[in-house]
């Protein structure tokens, strides 16, 4: 579904990833771990358009994306969730949902409600509230639900446990799975190794710039290298 091959971006001297290859299949869950810095974040703007690697070749169902602008990656059923979740903070919970349908026909944004409602009870309850006044996990979920109004194929997620209390935590990861099962592929960017790794199908593993191990989530869960840097022995 999505091909990542030999992406190399800078931000200025800094050679911020590195000769990086990969794929997501179509109904995978694809994990890509590591430290601070490792440039996972980068990974993912340069997917979504907002960075561009100066080689190499990026493809989504077969088509070259490459150069296309990241609002019509989007209406091509590609959505990223960014870091830090970036709500629009002064605009109620609705307000939020419907953004995320700009790329969509208005006739979608009610259907879209709907369901992202369904899966997200606590965003219909607090559907008027202003999103600053939300809680993290909450943001969290409307960040999600946001992406989700535009009914993507492939979700990339850029790390959805930051900054959450562990139950919530277990939540959101209920709840990527949940999209996973009915039907949408993901591209999950994780700090939270053990979390990530043991949803995922497969996973690659950054370090300073370059994918260094790649397996399904259970063999790189058991990998005494990936258990040494990131799980805590
Ligand atoms: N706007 C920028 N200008 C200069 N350097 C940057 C910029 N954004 C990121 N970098 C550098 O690029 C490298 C990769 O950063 P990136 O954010 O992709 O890492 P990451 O793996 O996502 O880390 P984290 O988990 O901390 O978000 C780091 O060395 C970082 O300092």
């Amino acid at each position: 579904m999505l091909s990542v091959y030999n992406a190399n971006v800078w931000y200025g001297a800094i050679h911020a990833i590195k000769n990086v290859s990969f794929e997501v299949n179509e109904d995978e869950i694809v994990a890509l771990i590591g430290a601070n810095g490792a440039g996972k974040s980068t990974t993912l703007k340069t997917i979504s358009g907002l960075l561009r690697s100066k080689t190499g070749s990026i493809t989504f169902q077969g088509e070259d994306i490459a150069h296309t602008p990241a609002d019509k990656l989007v209406a091509k059923g590609l959505a990223q969730v960014p870091e830090g979740r970036r709500v629009f903070l002064e605009m109620s919970v609705e307000e939020n949902l419907e953004m995320g349908a700009y790329t969509q026909p208005k006739s979608t944004i009610a259907p879209g409600l709907e369901r992202v409602y369904e899966q997200f009870p606590r965003l219909k309850e607090r559907r008027r509230q202003v999103a600053g006044t939300l809680s993290g996990g909450e943001q969290q979920m409307l960040a999600m639900g946001r992406a989700l109004m535009s009914n993507p194929k492939l979700l990339m997620l850029d790390e959805p446990s930051m900054g959450l209390a562990p139950i919530l935590i277990e939540q959101i990861f209920q709840i990527i799975e949940d999209l996973h099962k009915a039907g949408t592929t993901i591209l999950l960017v994780e700090q939270n190794a053990q979390m990530a790794l043991s949803i995922a199908t497969r996973g690659y593993v950054m370090e300073t710039g370059n994918i260094t191990l790649s397996g399904t989530g259970q063999e790189l869960l058991h990998n005494d290298d990936v258990r040494r840097a990131y799980l805590g022995g």
